[in-house]
């Protein structure tokens, strides 16, 4: 099986998470990318949310959340994303950037409108009471 991993960012306020949409996709995702070589965890955060979102990390606010594995949104079944998922707070002003087309603050019952690794995520994050 092939695994991609991510570094994904979890944002949320007021019982919603912060999510994307890139350009011509129709499914909405948590902000974040995968590793370049040599990158740590943080590292890669960072330069991923940074490209997305033009905000920046506060590196020592960076928390590890959890891990959630499902199989990945627009690869050939059998291939999963891993994404393994910080919280941590930022500085600046949150606007779409490069491939981003849209940000958004989903609740529960925006479920339908997420990937696979996502429902997951959104699911746990019910359980713990912190999506509404
Ligand atoms: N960032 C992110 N990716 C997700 C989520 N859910 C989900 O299935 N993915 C999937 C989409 C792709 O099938 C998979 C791997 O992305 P990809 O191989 O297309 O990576 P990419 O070229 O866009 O690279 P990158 O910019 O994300 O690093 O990750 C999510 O919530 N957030």
């Amino acid at each position: 099986m092939k695994i991609i991993d991510k570094l994904a960012w979890i944002e949320l306020k007021d019982g919603k998470i912060l999510s994307t949409r890139s350009r011509g996709k129709n499914v909405y995702y948590i902000p974040g990318g995968k590793r370049e070589a040599g990158e740590t965890d943080q590292e890669t955060l960072m330069r991923e949310i940074e490209e997305e979102l033009s905000i920046r990390l506060i590196p020592d606010s960076i928390e590890y959340v959890e891990t959630f594995q499902a199989q990945a949104h627009g690869h050939a079944e059998g291939i999963e994303v891993k994404m393994q998922c910080y919280s941590a707070r930022y500085k600046g002003t949150i606007k779409a950037a490069s491939e981003i087309e849209e940000v958004v603050w989903l609740q529960y019952a925006d479920r339908d409108k997420v990937s696979p690794v996502d429902k997951i995520i959104f699911d746990w994050l019910r359980n713990k009471g912190l999506l509404s």
